[in-house]
């Protein structure tokens, strides 16, 4: 996805407000070649649902790779790009963001992970040579799901022993899978939303990886990780070029608290398929908090 950088004019007639970003330095950072950061890892989890890895493993080869391929996309003329588009819910979309009146400074390419569904729509734009772009996409997205397995082990280890003047780019709203795996360019705008409604921002690291507790893990978790709220201004002179994997369950799993996580505790949420968070979350707008439906009891 790309947050378009403001028009020459826009920007001429904000520069004089604007502010010097201050950004927070305390990040929970997790050192993946470090097994003995797990602790630091759940922890973070349950303060922020939120934070960095380092020594992650994916080569930045393949991570500038597709950057560049990204680049090369947003770059091609509207109507090229259009006809990866619109949006339903995966394909090219500009500026509106899902089917509810969402609106935001941003353009972007959502893919699934599914093969086949991707070569459709990257034909559409690439013609007959989508090969470089494909073989970009597989190599990060290889990489990245490794990664994000890795984390997930991680996190099962350790449940398993617990037994102002800126323009919205894209608005506040929390993750519907279990874990996202975020990379940017070195463009800032990516802030996180403490408990007080008061929101932190995000220094930008392109060599490292952050990673968001979703919906899903929150409800696995019966509230114990947090989904982290967020969102992205769009208050700088350069795009902001991220680069998302959402790892999500498939369509007909259930999602509910861990057996092993409950111990005679109450369920916050009832079972539902994910395919019914699905369904739900398409009729909402993206700042609603898509697991209302499915609450038991109110978390405090
Ligand atoms: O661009 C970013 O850094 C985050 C975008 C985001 O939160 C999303 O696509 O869910
Ligand atoms: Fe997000």
């Amino acid at each position: 996805m790309v947050l378009l950088p403001k028009p020459a004019l826009e920007q001429f007639s904000l520069m004089r407000n604007i502010k010097p970003t201050t950004f927070f330095s305390g990040i929970p950072l997790i050192d993946l070649s470090n097994p003995d950061s797990k602790h630091l890892l759940v922890k973070a989890c349950e303060e922020f649902g939120f934070f960095k890895v380092v020594n992650h493993g994916v080569p930045l080869e393949f991570i500038l790779k597709l950057e560049s391929e990204a680049v090369k996309f947003f770059s091609l003329p509207l109507s090229e790009k259009e006809k990866a588009g619109p949006p339903n819910p995966f394909g090219y979309g500009n500026k509106s963001i899902g089917q509810n009146g969402d609106v935001g400074w941003v353009e972007y390419l959502l893919l699934t992970a599914n093969q086949e569904s991707i070569s459709q729509r990257l034909s559409s734009v690439f013609g007959d040579n989508p090969e470089k772009f494909r073989r970009a996409l597989n190599d990060y997205i290889s990489a990245v799901k490794k990664m994000a397995c890795e984390i997930l082990e991680m996190m099962a280890d350790e449940i398993q022993a617990l037994k102002d003047h800126d323009m919205i780019g894209f608005g506040e709203h929390t993750d519907p899978q279990i874990i996202s795996v975020l990379r940017s360019n070195n463009t800032s705008g990516l802030q996180i939303s403490l408990n007080d409604g008061s929101w932190l921002s995000v220094p930008p690291d392109l060599s490292s990886f952050f990673i968001n507790v979703g919906d899903s893990l929150q409800v696995m978790t019966n509230g114990r990780f947090k989904s982290v709220r967020h969102r992205v201004l769009a208050n700088s002179m350069k795009a902001r070029v991220s680069m998302i994997y959402f790892g999500g369950p498939p369509l007909g799993e259930k999602i509910a608290p861990l057996p092993s996580l409950m111990r005679g505790k109450e369920s916050l949420y009832r079972e539902f398929t994910w395919f019914e968070y699905k369904r739900s979350a398409y009729s909402s707008r993206l700042a609603d908090n898509k697991l209302l439906l499915f609450e038991r009891i109110t978390p405090s």
